[in-house]
């Protein structure tokens, strides 16, 4: 039986195919190197506090549409202006509805850092990801095989972007600190069944190094979560939902920061 990862990269298999016909590995490239330069992610992610990134996210497929994003550009001024350390941008068109185009009109509104938050399979993904502006990228531990794990993690820094590397058992952690990742997420949502575990980030936590920036992925649904999280060894938390659900963006992020700050 095919799990919900594996359906989610078969479509963006074939949507790579496609892009490629259009823009050609050797013109990706060149894209890429011409690209303003990617910012710091991993060291804005280590600065003191709990760091927020804020995502934009359409549609998933455990819960179909969560919120008509009219202006991607707004949203992601709004996280910013709310103190967010970097914003996500979903592009996985198939199931969250996100889009290559989404994440140019994020890069040409905000400062911080951004995620080209997809599921990346080929070096093709990477340049195309800093050739639209983006300074970080995700690695799913669960979706790669251990070599292309590394040589992917090696690609992104030799772009001079910070890849957070998510992962959501033992095994995938253990890989993922192998592979010599300095950020690793751990998402509580299995992404082969869509269930989301709450202990999974306390559970994992131990297992990743001090050296290394740990984010807590998905399920954080208001600023009791990023209290929990950020109790729990969290240096930050990567939110979607909880965000793109509320009416007011920029005081939402606010507040998820604050629950995380040191209360001594
Ligand atoms: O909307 P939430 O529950 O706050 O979750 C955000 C983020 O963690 C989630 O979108 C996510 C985490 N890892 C992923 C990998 C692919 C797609 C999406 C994700």
């Amino acid at each position: 039986m095919p799990t919900v990862l594996d359906d989610i990269v078969a479509g963006v298999r074939e949507d790579l195919a496609d892009a490629q016909a259009v823009i050609p590995r050797s013109r990706i490239e060149e894209l890429a190197a011409g690209a303003a330069p990617a910012l710091d992610a991993e060291a804005a992610l280590r600065r003191p506090g709990l760091a927020l990134i804020a995502e934009v996210k359409r549609s998933s497929p455990s819960k179909g549409a969560l919120a008509a994003i009219a202006d991607p550009a707004a949203l992601a001024a709004d996280y910013e202006a709310g103190g967010a350390t970097a914003v996500s941008v979903l592009t996985e068109r198939r199931r969250f509805h996100g889009s290559l185009e989404d994440l140019d009109a994020v890069r040409g509104a905000v400062r911080i850092p951004v995620l080209r938050k997809d599921f990346m399979v080929e070096d093709y993904q990477l340049f195309e990801a800093r050739a639209h502006g983006a300074d970080l990228i995700l690695l799913i531990v669960a979706a790669l095989a251990q070599d292309d794990l590394v040589r992917m993690h090696r690609l992104a820094h030799d772009l001079g972007m910070t890849a957070l590397v998510e992962v959501h058992d033992e095994e995938e952690t253990r890989r993922a600190v192998d592979a010599g990742a300095s950020v690793i997420g751990v998402n509580a949502r299995n992404l082969k069944t869509l269930a989301v575990d709450p202990d999974t980030f306390g559970r994992l936590a131990p297992l990743i190094p001090d050296s290394a920036v740990r984010v807590a992925e998905s399920g954080v649904g208001g600023p009791d979560d990023a209290a929990r999280f950020a109790r729990e060894g969290a240096d930050a938390v990567l939110v979607g939902e909880a965000l793109v659900r509320g009416n007011d963006p920029r005081r939402a992020a606010y507040e998820l920061i604050a629950a995380g700050a040191p209360t001594s």
